[in-house]
């Protein structure tokens, strides 16, 4: 049975913030409503972002795209804006749709409409793909430009393999289970040697993306995948939960930090599906 530890006072679901710790799935950090999953979810960056500074003097953190990149809006708030040390952080993208800087579909357009511009980011640290080139060669450029920041320990580097280990990376998971581009039944998930690598099939639009690679991912320090709405209730059950041997193997589950944290930040909708969470939407009273 799945443990959760109600962190609220109040028994109204609406008001309640979860904790429910798994085996070896990581943490998962649970609120109703997805405004209150970004204060979280802001707070998190913050405290990671200062402990970081504190022992590294930087901050390396990749994002994504979609929904995530909205929620980081929190960070312009107070106090983040005035606490967060910006000019210590170093930005790279976890994936990133091969189109220009200035198209919609830019995780990077809506990273800098959202955060960059707002926030006093050293220009020179927010690394964005080159996109005049094509999907394979943009890939290709990208891992030697994250080359140059290991080289420097900017971005700090595994102690088992000579991967990076970002001081955090940011996903969000689709309803398919996928993380960054990398997508289920996709031969980009056995990437084993290269950092970040290309697909020309999407399933989603736009088809040509770069993306990191799972020995990238799972070499981070600290890894937080965002959750929401019902649609992907049945992939969260997947990637976390203590599922049967003969289950799809989702993307999402094979995220797992070798020796980094993981955390999941999760909205009630997307929640209901996990073991063990149909007992707090009873009437019974929370032991
Ligand atoms: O690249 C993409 O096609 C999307 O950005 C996609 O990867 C998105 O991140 C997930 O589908 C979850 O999106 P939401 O969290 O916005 O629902």
């Amino acid at each position: 049975m799945a443990c959760f530890v109600l962190l609220g006072h109040s028994s109204l679901l609406k008001r309640m913030a979860l904790l429910k710790r798994t085996k070896d799935r990581g943490d998962l950090r649970i609120r109703d409503n997805v405004d209150d999953l970004g204060i979280e979810l802001a707070e998190y960056i913050a405290e990671l972002s200062e402990a970081s500074v504190k022992e590294r003097g930087v901050f390396a953190i990749a994002l994504s795209g979609g929904s995530l990149i909205t929620l980081l809006g929190k960070l312009c708030e107070a106090p983040y804006k005035k606490t967060v040390d910006w000019a210590k952080w170093y930005i790279y993208w976890a994936d990133e749709r091969v189109v220009g800087k200035t198209h919609s579909d830019s995780n990077y357009k809506l990273t800098k409409d959202v955060l960059l511009s707002k926030m006093p980011v050293i220009p020179s640290h927010i690394h964005s793909i080159n996109d005049s080139l094509s999907a394979e060669d943009a890939a290709s450029d990208y891992e030697f430009d994250l080359r140059q920041l290991v080289k420097a320990r900017t971005v700090a580097v595994s102690e088992v393999n000579d991967c990076p280990k970002f001081d955090l990376i940011l996903l969000n998971m689709g309803s398919d289970g996928h993380v960054a581009s990398l997508f289920p039944n996709h031969m980009a998930l056995d990437e084993k040697d290269d950092w970040v690598t290309f697909i020309t099939d999407s399933p989603e639009p736009p088809p040509e993306r770069i993306t990191f690679t799972f020995p990238v991912i799972n070499s981070a320090s600290n890894v937080a995948v965002l959750v929401t709405g019902a649609a992907k209730g049945e992939a969260l059950h997947l990637a976390v939960d203590d599922v049967e041997p003969e289950s799809p193997l989702i993307p999402g589950r094979m995220v797992h930090p070798t020796y980094g944290k993981l955390v999941w930040f999760v909205d009630t909708a997307a929640a209901s599906k996990l073991e063990g969470f149909d007992f707090l939407l009873s009437d019974q009273p929370f032991a």
